[in-house]
C-alpha cells in the first residue's frame, strides 16, 4: 500500500494535467502535468473560475461540457484548441504555440463545496491533430496541380446541392476540358503536357473568387463550382476563364503551346435536378457541344 504523501507524489507526477472542475467552472484542483514541453503550470488557478480567466465563447462551451458530462453520467470525450493567452494567469513557460487537447471527462460521484464536480484530463494531441489536418489535406488534393481532387468535388457538390434543396441557394458549375493537349503530349512529351495542365490550373486560380470552389475532375477536365451564382454570371466567369487561358498559351509562338485552349460547359442547378450529378451531366454535354462547335468556346445548357 502506498501513503498518503506517496499518493501526492503519483498524484503530481501524471503526465497530463489532471483538472478538478465544478459545475460552475470553478477549478477545484489541478494534478500532474509538470512537463512544461507539453503544457503550462496551470497551478496558478486553482480557487478561480473559468469565467473569469477565459473569454465568454470559449468558457460557455467549457462550462456546457461539464454539464454534460455531469447530465450523462458518463465518460465524455471531446477536442478542442486553447492557448496560454486564452487563459489569464497561465505562465509563459510552456508551448508557444495554442495546443490542441482532447479532454476525457469523467463525472465523479461527491460534491465539493455543494457543487457537482468532474475530472478533466487533458492531453495533448497537437502532433496527432497535424498529421490528421496533413492526412485529410492531402487526400482532397490533386498531386499534380493542387486544386481541390475529385474525392472534395464529389463532398463539395453534395454539400451545395443540399444547400441549395434546403435554403434555395442557388449555385452553378462549370465542366472544362484542354483542347488539343493530345497534339501536344504527342509532340513535346507527357511532362509538357503535365506542365500546361498546371498552367491552366494557375490561371484558373488567378481568374476564379476566393468562395469558387476549382477541382481537376481527372485527366484533363477540370469542374468549377460558383456558389450562389446565376446562369448569366456563371457564363461570364467561364469566358474570363476561357479567354485568360488563350491569352496564358498565346505568347508561346510556333509551338503546339498556342494550341491549347479550353472548352468549357455551363449550367446551374435546377429545382427539378434530383441529384447533383444530374447537373453535372448537363455542364458535360454543354461542354462536349463547345467541342463539337469548333472548341476554344463557352456553351451554357
Ligand atoms: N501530359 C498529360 N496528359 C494527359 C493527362 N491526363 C490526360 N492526358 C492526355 O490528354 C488527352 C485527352 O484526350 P482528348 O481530350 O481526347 O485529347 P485532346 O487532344 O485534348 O482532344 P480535344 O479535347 O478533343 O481537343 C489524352 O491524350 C491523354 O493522354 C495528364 O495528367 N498529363
Amino acid at each position: 500500500m502506498i501513503n498518503a504523501e506517496q499518493m501526492s507524489a503519483v498524484l503530481a507526477a501524471l503526465p497530463d494535467p489532471v483538472f478538478l472542475l465544478s459545475r460552475s467552472g470553478k477549478y477545484v484542483a489541478i494534478y500532474g502535468g509538470k512537463d512544461e514541453r507539453y503544457y503550462h503550470d496551470g497551478s496558478n488557478l486553482i480557487g478561480k473560475s473559468i469565467r473569469d480567466l477565459i473569454e465568454a465563447d470559449k468558457a460557455n462551451w467549457f462550462i456546457d461540457t461539464i454539464a454534460r458530462a455531469l447530465d450523462s453520467k458518463a465518460l465524455l470525450i471531446e477536442e478542442y484548441e486553447l492557448s496560454n493567452k486564452d487563459v489569464k494567469g497561465l505562465p509563459d513557460e510552456g508551448p508557444s504555440e495554442p495546443i490542441w487537447f482532447e479532454a476525457r471527462i469523467t463525472p465523479l460521484d461527491f460534491r465539493v463545496e455543494d457543487e457537482d464536480v468532474v475530472l478533466w484530463v487533458a492531453s495533448n494531441i497537437s502532433q496527432r491533430h497535424k498529421l490528421e489536418s496533413q492526412l485529410r489535406k492531402q487526400s482532397d488534393t490533386d498531386l499534380l496541380t493542387g486544386l481541390y481532387n475529385r474525392r472534395r468535388l464529389e463532398r463539395e457538390l453534395n454539400y451545395h446541392f443540399s444547400a441549395f434543396k434546403r435554403h434555395g441557394n442557388c449555385v452553378s458549375l462549370l465542366m472544362f476540358d484542354l483542347d488539343h493537349l493530345k497534339t501536344l503530349n504527342d509532340s513535346l512529351g507527357h511532362h509538357a503536357g503535365d506542365q500546361a495542365i498546371c498552367t491552366v490550373a494557375q490561371t484558373l486560380k488567378k481568374t476564379l473568387r476566393q468562395t469558387d470552389i476549382a477541382c481537376r475532375f481527372g485527366g484533363d477536365e477540370f469542374v468549377v463550382i460558383l456558389p450562389h451564382i446565376k446562369m448569366q454570371q456563371a457564363t461570364h466567369t467561364a469566358q474570363r476563364i476561357r479567354s485568360a487561358v488563350e491569352e496564358a498559351f498565346a505568347d508561346v509562338s510556333n509551338s503546339p503551346h498556342n494550341m491549347i485552349t479550353i472548352s468549357v460547359g455551363v449550367t446551374e442547378v435546377l429545382a427539378s435536378d434530383v441529384s447533383c450529378s444530374q447537373a453535372l451531366k448537363r455542364a458535360d454535354a454543354a461542354m462536349y457541344e463547345a467541342k463539337h462547335q469548333g472548341r476554344n468556346a463557352v456553351i451554357t445548357q
